[in-house]
């Protein structure tokens, strides 16, 4: 059984973050673990609060995984400050995972901050050269490349000004434009254009994670970058158009398609 670690934030409501990912991990045949950095009280609506988890014992959760288990591939989610974007980086630079996946959260789908302003710069220097692939949202593209998006050129623009800083391969996602979904990747050989219906659903809490969880089990499986973002992609599509209704606001995907239907019953 391949390995995937998620370093990320915890979201009690179980629709995004450490929860989504260990959820994808399993939907996409692969044992999950987390190391956890921040505990958020936040459901479908709002968030209520941050707290996030002392570097150190973030540091801890890392030695306990490594020093035990072979880790195929890891994926980094909420890492809401410099320091421990920092200590992450510094710890993934000692264990050296061959495969790592950087999902720059910054903001939840209900529009609240998940993440301490300033920290792009530390995650430009730390974690841009030494990730396989960074998977940043239309804002979160906005604040890496400095450039406004607005269109899919914008998109494709931003993702080259991403690699130019260092990055391996890009992939910038349009959940936040309008018509289709399309999402732009960028790796050594070219630009990728990957297209897929937009569904008409607000259940979209958690797709960055879920798809970024996705991407890194497909990697852990040994797929190439564009086989594996493809996968990925049709899987958080079917899991969007599949998905039940949990909360009030904004629910979650449904990873786990083949198993519940549309009203989340058992099929
Ligand atoms: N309504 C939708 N229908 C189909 N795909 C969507 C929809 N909303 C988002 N996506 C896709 O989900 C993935 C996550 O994108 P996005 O929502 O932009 O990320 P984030 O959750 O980080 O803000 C992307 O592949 C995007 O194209
Ligand atoms: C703990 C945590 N991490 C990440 C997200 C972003 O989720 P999304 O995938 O919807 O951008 C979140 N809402 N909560």
């Amino acid at each position: 059984m391949l390995k995937c670690l998620s370093v990320a934030g915890s979201d009690c409501s179980g629709g995004a973050g450490i929860q989504a990912d260990l959820k994808a991990f399993s939907a996409n045949e692969t044992f999950g673990m987390s190391v956890i950095t921040s505990v958020v009280a936040e459901n479908t609506t709002r968030v209520l609060s941050v707290f996030n988890v002392p570097v150190e014992e973030i540091q801890k959760q890392i030695d306990a995984v490594f020093e035990d288990i072979h880790v195929d591939a890891v994926k980094l989610g909420m890492l809401p400050t410099a320091e421990i974007i920092s200590a992450v980086a510094d710890k993934l630079n000692e264990y050296k995972p061959s495969i790592i996946v950087c999902d720059p959260v910054m903001v939840a789908t209900s529009g609240d901050a998940l993440s301490e302003g300033g920290t792009v710069s530390t995650m430009r220097e730390k974690l841009f050269p030494i990730v396989t692939l960074l998977t940043p949202n239309i804002p979160e593209a906005e604040a890496i490349s400095g450039l406004e998006i607005k269109n899919e050129n914008h998109m494709e623009k931003a993702a080259r000004i991403i690699m130019d800083m260092g990055v391996k391969n890009v992939l910038v996602k349009g959940g936040h434009l309008t018509g289709d979904a399309v999402d732009y990747l960028c790796t050594p050989e070219g630009v990728h254009k990957l297209a897929c219906k937009r569904v008409d659903s607000p259940n979209t809490h958690g797709t960055g994670c879920t798809l970024s969880s996705a991407i890194t089990a497909n990697l852990a499986h040994g797929m190439d970058m564009l086989s594996a973002v493809t996968k990925a992609k049709n899987y958080i599509t079917e899991a969007i158009e599949k998905s039940f209704t949990v909360g009030k606001g904004h629910s979650p995907v449904n990873h786990f398609y083949d198993y519940y239907d549309l009203k989340g019953t058992v099929l």
